[in-house]
């Protein structure tokens, strides 16, 4: 009972930060997706070099977002973040059709990390309001989503202009931190 209950204590009060890394291709939207769940604005951006972080509270639990540049030159310097992430959210320009075998490429590199096993994957396929944007069940094609195994990922259509998809995706995160 006693157990019982300082887990149940530990689930509900618990104030440790739950690490979130945000990564994906140079201009997919993933400091706009930052600035507009911590603060429902969009935000003008410049490409980023280096990293952004900020504490998101959301459904009582703090999560640290880091939101890393995604130019060629910076994606070798992902895995320095990689320590004790639990969930990685890898942001894709639904309609940069000529860049998704990139990102595809980037993301199965990703989940081979050692550090990032027990991470859970959520794909925001972003920039919905596009046109031309391609859906999210294309954007998990050409990602070949199928082929990894053994990983929880979820995709999530999405548009960081509008919000649309945003909160849906991070309830997916906190159903698999509640799952754990
Ligand atoms: N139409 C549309 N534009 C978006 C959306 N999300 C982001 N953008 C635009 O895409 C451009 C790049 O957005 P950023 O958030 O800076 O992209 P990033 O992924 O952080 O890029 P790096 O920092 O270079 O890795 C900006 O002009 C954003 O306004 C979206 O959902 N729809
Ligand atoms: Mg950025």
């Amino acid at each position: 009972m006693g157990i019982l209950f300082s887990s149940l204590w530990s689930k509900l009060f618990s104030k440790a930060e739950v690490k979130i890394i945000i990564v994906g291709l140079d201009n997919a939207g993933k400091t706009t997706i930052l600035y507009k769940l911590l603060l429902n604005e969009v935000v003008t951006t410049t490409p980023t070099i280096g990293s952004n972080v900020e504490e998101i509270t959301y459904k009582n639990i703090k999560f640290l977002m880091w939101d890393i540049g995604g130019q060629e030159s910076l994606r070798t310097s992902w895995k320095t973040y990689y320590t004790n992430t639990k969930a990685v959210i890898m942001v894709v320009d639904s309609s940069d059709t000529d860049r998704l075998h990139i990102a595809k490429r980037e993301l199965h590199q990703m989940v081979e990390s050692e550090s990032l096993a027990d991470a859970a994957i959520l794909i925001f396929a972003n920039k919905q309001d596009v046109k031309g944007a391609l859906n999210s069940a294309k954007v998990s094609d050409a990602l070949g989503l199928v082929t990894l195994k053994d990983r929880q990922w979820h995709i999530q259509a999405c548009s960081a202009l509008t919000g649309d998809g945003l909160f849906e995706g991070l309830d997916w995160i906190v159903a698999r931190l509640g799952g754990q």
